[in-house]
């Protein structure tokens, strides 16, 4: 009990740490505070060419410390170097307006940076979460302590060493590893931090808030779990749908907050579509994510191995039916078979939570009514996607799904101006695009008695 105490205290310290040197470089007349917008953007696109040149050693050491195959690591680092680009052209475009109101006054508003902000990031996407969540933060002029996830803190600290290289003054940019409820806890209840940004977990998502509202009512923003539908429709080429739904439920070995991870398929092409997916999922190389044709590596740990297998075995207790896959592959790593389950009805658990894994739930549907209402019967609403070759039945299906992103013909359509974030559990706020600087931003009007 003495030493778990001792090391709450310390977590608590190392975050007051962290925490004052962000504040200090917050201050009126910092370095930080006084530098050109523009010169703000320079600092972000040395960070972005720095990574640019480590980007073979950034990328095995993601694969080293997360699994995730190399060429998956490489394409990471690839999209990050992109958002942290695009949020440095937004430093120096970034007013507020002037506004016409009542009475002689002259009332304009300014846009400010929300201050020192604590940002908590999950183990999937390792690094791609640091780029999100500094570029828009760091474009603003916040300074920020990033706590990456206990399982995978290997590229943050190296890109804290990167920040500094490119000239980012002191306290700018703070990285603290740590635990979830000790080091994440104290970056949530401290009373210095004036917003947190959070990727992980709906259950921790929820912790957060009550955190938040314990504490000074920090800004928060959001990005938490999916069960996200993709819908098939009889009239695409199944073997074209095969491809984009394999890679929408499979990428990142599942490990992914969007995973197209319930596939509905239209009646006419069902059977057709269940075994070419099973087939496809069959194939896929397993293996060392460092060896070229591998396309699936091991899962996070044992933790995340354990929970996929039994969300698996309930999927064969509750009738599911299993086409391929279903097993633990081999009996060393964290390495699972890609998984394909057959009718697969509603109220399943593989149908109901979130996998995290490789394992594609394919269920049957007649009618687009029908498939809009069981596309939405869910807690979440990250993503959505529908595959089919009428735009009527396309634009139907995506102003009626009730989700952040819908994806037509394609899936994992991301892009730096794109903004990405969840409907009802999925979380709150948005990332990337100009909505997702709007999170690090104030706005303050001022009103000019004239
Ligand atoms: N949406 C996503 O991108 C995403 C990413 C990873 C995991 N998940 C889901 O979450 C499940 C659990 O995975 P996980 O344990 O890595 O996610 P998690 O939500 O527990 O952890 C995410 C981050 O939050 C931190 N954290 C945990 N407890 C905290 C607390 N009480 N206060 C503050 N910070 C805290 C963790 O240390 C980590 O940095 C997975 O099975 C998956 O379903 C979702
Ligand atoms: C998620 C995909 C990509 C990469 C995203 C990155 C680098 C970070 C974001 C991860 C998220 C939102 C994870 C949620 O769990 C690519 C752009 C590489 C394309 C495939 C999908």
């Amino acid at each position: 009990m003495r030493s778990k105490i001792v090391t709450i205290l310390k977590f608590q310290e190392d975050v007051n740490k962290a925490v004052a040197a962000a504040k200090a470089a917050f201050e009126r007349n910092s370095e930080w505070r006084t530098m050109s917008p523009a010169s703000r953007g320079e600092l972000i696109l040395k960070l972005a060419d720095l990574m640019k040149r480590d980007k073979e050693y950034l990328a095995a050491l993601e694969s080293l410390d997360n699994g995730k195959t190399y060429k998956n690591a490489l394409h990471d680092v690839g999209f990050s170097i992109d958002v942290l680009k695009y949020y440095a052209g937004y430093c120096d475009k970034i007013h507020g307006s002037t506004i016409p109101s009542d009475g002689n006054f002259m009332t304009m508003t300014i846009k400010e940076p929300v201050g020192v902000v604590g940002q908590i990031i999950p183990w999937n996407y390792p690094l791609g979460m640091v780029a999100w969540k500094w570029a828009p933060a760091l474009a603003t002029g916040c300074t920020v302590v990033l706590k990456p996830a206990e399982q995978t803190p290997l590229t943050a600290l190296v890109l804290a060493a990167l920040a500094k290289e490119a000239g980012f003054p002191k306290g700018v940019v703070n990285v603290l590893p740590g635990y979830g409820p000790t080091a994440g806890g104290a970056i949530v209840q401290h009373p210095g931090i004036n917003k947190v940004a959070f990727t992980g977990s709906t259950e921790v998502g929820n912790k957060i808030m009550e955190g938040v509202g314990q504490s000074n009512l920090k800004r928060v923003s959001l990005e938490l779990g999916g069960k996200s539908p993709l819908v098939i429709f009889d009239d695409v080429d199944v073997d074209r749908a095969v491809e984009i739904a394999y890679g929408a439920c499979f990428s990142n070995h599942g490990q992914n907050c969007c995973a197209g991870s319930r596939t509905y398929v239209q009646a006419g092409i069902y059977d057709e579509f269940v075994k070419k997916a099973a087939e496809k999922a069959k194939r896929t190389k397993v293996g060392d994510p460092f060896a070229e044709d591998t396309v699936q590596g091991p899962q996070v740990n044992q933790e995340m191995l354990d929970k996929v297998l039994r969300l698996i075995e309930s999927g064969k207790k509750e009738g599911a039916h299993l086409q391929t896959g279903g097993c633990r592959k081999g009996n060393e790593g964290y390495f699972v078979e890609p998984t394909v389950f057959s009718d697969v009805k509603d109220d399943m658990t593989i149908a109901r939570e979130e996998i995290f894994g490789p394992v594609q739930s394919i269920l049957k549907f007649e009618t687009l009514e029908e498939v809009i209402k069981r596309a939405n019967d869910t807690t979440y609403g990250l993503a959505a996607g529908v595959l089919t070759n009428n735009i009527t039945t396309a634009l139907a299906y995506a102003k009626s799904v009730r989700a952040g992103s819908v994806w037509v013909n394609c899936y994992h359509a991301f892009s730096p101006q794109a903004p990405f974030g969840g409907f009802k559990q999925s979380g709150i706020g948005r990332e990337l695009g100009e909505e997702g600087l709007k999170e690090y931003l104030e706005l303050k009007t001022v009103s000019i008695k004239v």
